[in-house]
């Protein structure tokens, strides 16, 4: 992104923002209630236009870009159902959906995916369960096993840590260890980054609607490796 601005009811939400994300950066993005953070990711998503400045996913503005399975997004809610009762899998099993085409649905890799993602969050005895009847922090883990399963190269997430218990941001921990081993590029929103801050190689504190603070831009081993997302 650079120069993002976005406006929300006439108000200036995101005030000039320059961001590159490369390849393998873990990054945080913190600062407090109201700074923009969500403003942010959804506007890097194309899922808010910009006022002003420019975006790309993978070198491509977000209308023009099309390979949705390459960036998994983790929203701060499960969306309201639109009175289809979900079960935790089909949640889930929804995150395949852009890996899939018409002519061929479900496969044994998207199952196993599915049951991979599940088993990550310690839902894996819940998949039967309608989605919108679990807790809140359960719900929570069921967005990011939907973001998992799309086994994708770029994971978004908004807040995937708050309302959630010690052991599930443990468990999340040791998702992100093992997506940093194999170089894929996590963007997290956080108030508490907890057991995932040793796993974090770069920060930026947003403030007012500005980047007021970055640390760690990429480390020896995390070097830019081919095109920014
Ligand atoms: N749809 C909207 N219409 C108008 N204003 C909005 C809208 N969504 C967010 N805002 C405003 O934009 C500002 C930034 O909101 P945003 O949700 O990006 O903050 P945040 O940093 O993610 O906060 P939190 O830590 O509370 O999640 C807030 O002042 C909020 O009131």
């Amino acid at each position: 992104m650079s120069g993002g601005r976005v406006r929300l009811d006439g108000r200036e939400v995101l005030r000039g923002v320059d961001l590159v994300v490369a390849p393998g950066d873990l990054l945080a993005v913190l600062g407090p209630n109201g700074a923009g953070k969500s403003t942010l990711v959804k506007a890097l998503l194309g899922l808010l236009p910009l006022a002003s400045g420019r975006t790309e996913i993978f070198g491509r503005a977000p209308a023009r870009f099309r390979d949705w399975k390459r960036v998994g997004y983790v929203p701060q809610r499960l969306p309201a159902g639109g009175g289809v009762p979900a079960t935790v899998r089909e949640v889930v099993a929804s995150g395949r959906v852009a890996r899939q085409s018409r002519w061929r649905p479900s496969s044994a890799a998207d199952r196993a995916a599915v049951e991979r993602a599940l088993e990550a969050v310690g839902l894996a005895d819940r998949g039967r369960d309608s989605a919108h009847l679990l807790s809140g922090g359960q719900q929570r883990r069921v967005l990011i096993a939907r973001a998992l399963a799309g086994e994708p190269e770029a994971l978004v997430m908004d807040e995937p840590t708050a309302g959630v218990d010690a052991a599930s941001q443990s468990a999340l921990a040791a998702t992100l260890r093992d997506l940093a081993a194999a170089n894929r590029t996590v963007v997290l929103v956080a108030h508490e980054l907890g057991p995932l801050e040793p796993l974090i190689n770069r920060t930026i504190v947003l403030a007012h609607g500005r980047v007021a603070q970055e640390t760690g831009r990429g480390g020896p081993a995390l070097e830019p490796t081919g095109s920014a997302a």
